[in-house]
C-alpha cells in the first residue's frame, strides 16, 4: 500500500486533497503552457503566463517537508527537502526577480519537466491512495525522471547563469559597505556558489530515484520451494 505511515483517515483524507489540488493546479500550468506554445509558437511570454500559478503551487510543494517530518509519508526528510528548496529557491530567488531570465532557454525546459513530472507523480500517490494503482502510473511515475530530472536541472542552472551578470549588475538582495551595519553580504557569490551544490546533490537525488525504480518496477522475488 502506500507510504501513508499507520494512516488514520484525516491525514489520508488530507493527502487525498492535497494530491488532488496538485495534479489540478499543475494540470492548469500544464495546459498554460501547452496553450501559449500553440497560440505563440515560441517560449517568449510562456513565464509570464503562467507566473501567478507556478508561484504558487510549487511553493504548496514546502508542505510536502512537513508530511514527512510528521510521518504522514515515508518521504525522505532531507531528499525532499533539498528538492523542494532547490526548486522554490529558483522560482523565488532567480527566475521570479530577475526578469531578464523569463525569456530565456532556461524557462521552457523547467517548465515542461515539472509539469509533466509533477502531474503524474501527484496524481500517482492519489491512485496510491485510493488502493488503485495502474501499471502505466507507476511505470511513468518510475522512468520519465530519467530524462526529465536533468531536463529540469539544467534549465534551472541555465535559469541560474543567465541571471548572474543581472544579479551582479542590480546588486540584487545584496548589502554592500559602508553601511550602519557594518556587514555586508552578496547575493551574487550565493548564486555562484549553488553550481557546486547542485553538482553535489543532483546525482543523490537522481541516484535514489533509480533505487525508487528498481524497488517499485522490479517483479517480486520467487519464493523459494
Ligand atoms: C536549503 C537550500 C537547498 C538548495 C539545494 C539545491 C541543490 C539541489 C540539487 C538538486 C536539484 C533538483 C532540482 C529538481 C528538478 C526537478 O524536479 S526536474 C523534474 C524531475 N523531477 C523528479 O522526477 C522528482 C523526483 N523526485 C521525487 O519524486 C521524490 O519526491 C524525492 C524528492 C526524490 C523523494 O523521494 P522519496 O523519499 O523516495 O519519496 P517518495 O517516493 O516521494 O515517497 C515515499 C513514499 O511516500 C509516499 N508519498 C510521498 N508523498 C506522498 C503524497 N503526497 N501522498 C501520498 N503518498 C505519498 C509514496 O507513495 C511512497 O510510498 P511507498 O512507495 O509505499 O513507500
Amino acid at each position: 500500500m502506500s507510504g501513508v505511515k499507520k494512516q488514520n483517515s484525516a491525514a489520508q483524507a488530507w493527502l487525498i486533497m492535497y494530491n488532488v489540488a496538485m495534479t489540478a493546479g499543475w494540470s492548469f500550468i500544464g495546459i498554460g503552457v501547452v496553450g501559449h506554445f500553440y497560440k505563440h509558437g515560441t517560449y517568449k511570454g510562456l513565464y509570464d503566463q503562467v507566473e501567478k500559478q507556478l508561484l504558487f503551487f510549487q511553493t504548496s510543494a514546502i508542505l510536502e517537508i512537513f508530511h514527512a517530518m510528521f510521518g504522514l509519508v515515508r518521504s525522505n526528510v532531507m531528499l525532499t527537502t533539498l528538492q523542494v528548496f532547490s526548486r522554490v529557491g529558483i522560482v523565488w530567488g532567480v527566475i521570479q526577480p530577475v526578469v531578464q531570465v523569463h525569456d530565456k532557454e532556461g524557462i521552457p525546459m523547467v517548465l515542461i519537466a515539472w509539469t509533466i513530472t509533477e502531474i503524474i507523480r501527484y496524481l500517482f500517490y492519489t491512485f496510491v491512495l485510493l488502493g488503485v494503482t495502474p501499471k502505466v502510473m507507476l511505470w511513468l511515475r518510475y522512468t520519465l525522471f530519467i530524462v526529465l530530472y536533468p531536463l529540469g536541472v539544467t534549465g534551472e542552472l541555465l535559469s541560474l547563469y543567465y541571471s548572474l551578470p543581472h544579479v551582479q549588475n542590480s546588486g540584487l538582495y545584496s548589502l554592500y559597505l559602508p553601511n550602519n551595519l557594518n556587514f555586508s553580504f552578496n547575493y551574487y557569490y550565493v548564486l555562484l556558489g549553488m553550481f557546486p551544490v547542485y553538482v553535489i546533490f543532483f546525482p543523490q537525488l537522481y541516484f535514489h530515484m533509480f533505487a525508487q525504480r528498481k524497488k517499485s518496477l522490479s517483479p517480486p522475488a520467487k519464493k523459494q520451494e
